[in-house]
């Protein structure tokens, strides 16, 4: 079990943009992306997904990156979640050495507010909440005010009839030009090296996550894509 008691800051102001890196499977890329500048690096606790990665295997990862690297150099460990229980994700962060959860299912704002009750009474602290909303019209958009009291940070995924996440869809970002929440708030869905300046132009996110588009395969990063994604995105 790895030790959480981390206080590494979700929006780092002294940044222009957040940026995080997900569906991360492998030590040796984790480790080559946190080099590279990206503020965090996902894994997707799902089981259905391609991208799944097990606790132990997350621990594996995190716990070499912490033994090896300085603090300025360490990312945030997020991990990635669809319908989960509180009690199977508060597991997973104590065993994996988690610093956040991704919430990408159907969570309530009730639901986070009691998640973050409950990693506290397990002493799990500083270990910030971000919820994805998959979005396809207003509708989705006004349901994100609901949830800005409850979390650190908002992500904005496009809408899938048949996936939780990793479609490489985009979102219309025409229809996030007014989006402000009263939270910082992520940008995801179908980002690539060929399309985040345009996405940056458009909208004013405070991050940027981004999976299926800097890899070969699934949970298998293309570092070269990585590092042209990072130098236009940070
Ligand atoms: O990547 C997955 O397989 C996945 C599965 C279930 C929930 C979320 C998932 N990924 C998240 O999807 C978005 C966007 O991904 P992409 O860049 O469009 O491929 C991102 O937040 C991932 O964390």
């Amino acid at each position: 079990m790895t030790d959480c008691k981390t206080d590494r800051t979700i929006i780092d102001k002294t940044r222009n943009r957040y940026i995080k890196i997900c569906g991360l499977t492998k030590l040796d890329q984790a480790m080559a992306i946190a080099n590279m500048g990206a503020n965090a690096i996902g894994f997707i606790c799902v089981a259905k997904s391609p991208r799944y990665i097990d606790k132990q295997a997350i621990a594996a990862i995190t716990s070499r990156m912490m033994a090896n690297q300085t603090d300025q150099m360490l990312p945030d460990f997020i991990g990635v979640f669809v319908n989960a229980s509180i009690a199977e994700i508060c597991e997973t962060v104590s065993y994996a050495g988690l610093t956040a959860v991704q919430l990408h299912g159907d969570e309530s704002p009730e639901f986070c507010k009691d998640l973050r009750s409950q990693l506290i009474n397990q002493d799990l602290f500083n270990i910030k909440i971000i919820k994805a909303l998959r979005v396809k019209d207003d509708a989705g958009l006004n349901q994100a005010q609901l949830f800005t009291d409850h979390v650190d940070a908002l992500l904005l995924d496009a809408y899938d009839p048949h996936l939780h996440g990793g479609t490489g869809k985009t979102i219309n970002w025409q229809m996030l030009q007014s989006f402000q929440p009263k939270c910082p708030w992520w940008l995801a869905g179908g980002l690539s090296p060929e399309n985040v300046a345009e996405a940056i132009a458009q909208v004013a996110a405070d991050g940027l996550d981004v999976s299926s588009g800097v890899e070969r395969s699934a949970g298998d990063k293309d570092l070269e894509r990585v590092a042209q994604f990072l130098a236009i995105a940070l």
